[in-house]
Parts: structure tokens; C-alpha cells; sequence
């Protein structure tokens, strides 16, 4: 018997944080058909927060330094106010969306990352095995979308950042047992680009050997390497198909696909 198919989208800050785009592609997940669970980011808006706040953020590979006063305004920007703020739209459109931090049903258990030469502080780690896929699959298969942030915990009662492209990827490797799983990677750009100042320079189709070539080149750079990171990991661990596009073009054929050869 075939599997269900299942589209896990993940969202990051240059969406989040634009009002209109955001609505604009909540609309366009709302009007896709058959299962689907949104993971999203903020990184942009919680360094503004900060800022606000007269707090320096700090990025080491696109990986946010954690202090304790970071960790409380990103567990309130995530987990509170982005968090719900999605909800509350996709309730609008009609969909059963429920917000969830790893800490809500034991969703998402992971470890703060060991000290190595970088302390990066309440950043926590997860692999597949870190995800409640037992949970996700019931309240699947109640109707209900479930809605992921960035925030999730430890067992022993503290809170952890995890980059939310990491949690795409374990979410769609926990869920490639069960179901059918496409991961679309969703931001503002119309994919991976070979001109990061042309939007038209979409590079279709990416294989783990172009991906060496591109990383070599330069042509992929910044917050691009860990998306592909966590990309490929999902492929090679039974996800069938992983996109990377614009937000507002889910549904159209204009994107870039990942296959392994
Ligand atoms: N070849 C490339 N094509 C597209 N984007 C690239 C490329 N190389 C680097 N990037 C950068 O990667 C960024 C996406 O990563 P990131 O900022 O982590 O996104 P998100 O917040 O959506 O997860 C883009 O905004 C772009 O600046
Ligand atoms: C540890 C860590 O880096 N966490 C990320 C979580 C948010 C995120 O990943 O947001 P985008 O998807 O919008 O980049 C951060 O605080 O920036």
C-alpha cells in the first residue's frame, strides 16, 4: 500500500517578518490540498527585537548565540508572539492549526550543544529520533496542522533555540517512516540562485556532487550551507523530495529540487 503524502513547509524570518508576504502565503498554504505542517523561523524579527531592547544579537554560522536574556526574548518571539500570530491567521483561513514549542506534547526533545570551541549557549541539538512523531501523526490524523517554532527542550525542564531549518529537516526524516514526505524550504528568494543578484538564475535541479561544485564555486554562501546541510541530510534519510523556493510560489514549477545523484 502507498504511503499518504504529508509537506512539511518551513518558513523563515524574510517571510515572517513582512506582514503582507506572510498572509500572502498563508493563503497559498491554506489552498493546497492533503496533510501538511508548517515549521517557521524569525530569526530577523527576534534581532530586531533584541536590538530594541539595546541587546547585541550574535550569529556564528547562522547559528544565534543563546544567552539567558536571548533565550527569554526568543522563547517570547517564537513560541509567543510568531507562533500565535500564524494560528490565529491560518484559523482565519479555515485551517485547524495548532501551535506547538518542542516542550508542548513532547514534541521536540533535544541537548544543549556541548561547549567546543564555540559556546553557543541554551542552542539545543536534535536528530530524527529527538521528534515525537507518534504525537505528530495523531493529530494529523485528527485534521489538525500542526505549527512548529524554533523553541524546544531538554527533559530536565529548560527550554532550547534550535534553527528552524534543523527542525524541517528532523521533522521530515521522524515523519518519512509513516508517510510519504516532500520538505519545501520556503524564503524569500525564487530558489537556489547561481547570481545571488538575479532572480531569474534558478538553478533547477542540484545533486550532491553540483552541491560540492556550487559550495567550491562560492555560488551558495551564508544561511544558504546549513539549509543545504539539513537538506541532503533529509534526503538521505528518506525524504523523498526536498524543494527550495520562494514562499509565494508553492505550487509553481519555479524552485529548486534536491536529488541525491
Ligand atoms: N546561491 C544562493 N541562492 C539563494 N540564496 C543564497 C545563495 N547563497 C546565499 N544565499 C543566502 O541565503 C539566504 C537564505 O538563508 P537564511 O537567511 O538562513 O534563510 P531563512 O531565514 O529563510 O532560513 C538568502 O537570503 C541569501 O542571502
Ligand atoms: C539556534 C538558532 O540559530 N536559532 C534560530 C531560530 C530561528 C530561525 O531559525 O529563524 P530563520 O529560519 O528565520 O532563520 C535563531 O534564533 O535565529
Amino acid at each position: 500500500m502507498s504511503k499518504t503524502e504529508i509537506t512539511i513547509y518551513k518558513i523563515g524570518g524574510g517571510i515572517i517578518d513582512d506582514a503582507a508576504e506572510l498572509s500572502k502565503f498563508l493563503q497559498l498554504l491554506a489552498g493546497t490540498s492533503g496533510l501538511k505542517l508548517l515549521v517557521h523561523g524569525g530569526g530577523k524579527g527576534a534581532s530586531t527585537m533584541m536590538r530594541e531592547l539595546g541587546l547585541v544579537p550574535q550569529l556564528i554560522n547562522g547559528r544565534r548565540v543563546t544567552d539567558a536574556a536571548t533565550l527569554d526574548i526568543v522563547v517570547m518571539f517564537y513560541a509567543g508572539k510568531t507562533n500565535k500570530q500564524v494560528v490565529a491567521a491560518l484559523q482565519q483561513l479555515g485551517v485547524n492549526a495548532l501551535g506547538l514549542s518542542g516542550a508542548d506534547g513532547n514534541v521536540l526533545q533535544g541537548t544543549k550543544r556541548p561547549v567546543k570551541d564555540i559556546d553557543y549557549g541554551f542552542v539545543g541539538d536534535l536528530t530524527s529520533a529527538s521528534v515525537n512523531a507518534a504525537f505528530l501523526q495523531q493529530l494529523l490524523k485528527a485534521g489538525i496542522t500542526p505549527v512548529l517554532c524554533p523553541i524546544i527542550h531538554d527533559g530536565s525542564g529548560h527550554l532550547l533555540n534550535t534553527n528552524a531549518d534543523t527542525i524541517a529537516s528532523a521533522v521530515a526524516v521522524a515523519l518519512a517512516g509513516e508517510f510519504d514526505v516532500t520538505l519545501h524550504y520556503c524564503f524569500e528568494k525564487n530558489g537556489v540562485l547561481r547570481d545571488i543578484n538575479n532572480e531569474q538564475s534558478v538553478i533547477a535541479e542540484i545533486n550532491s556532487d553540483s552541491y560540492a561544485v556550487l559550495k567550491q564555486q562560492g555560488v551558495i554562501a551564508d544561511g544558504m550551507l546549513p539549509k543545504l546541510e539539513n537538506a541532503f541530510a533529509a534526503l538521505n534519510s528518506g525524504v523523498r523530495k526536498v524543494i527550495i523556493g520562494h514562499a509565494l510560489n508553492i505550487g509553481s514549477d519555479l524552485h529548486t529540487v534536491l536529488c541525491l545523484k
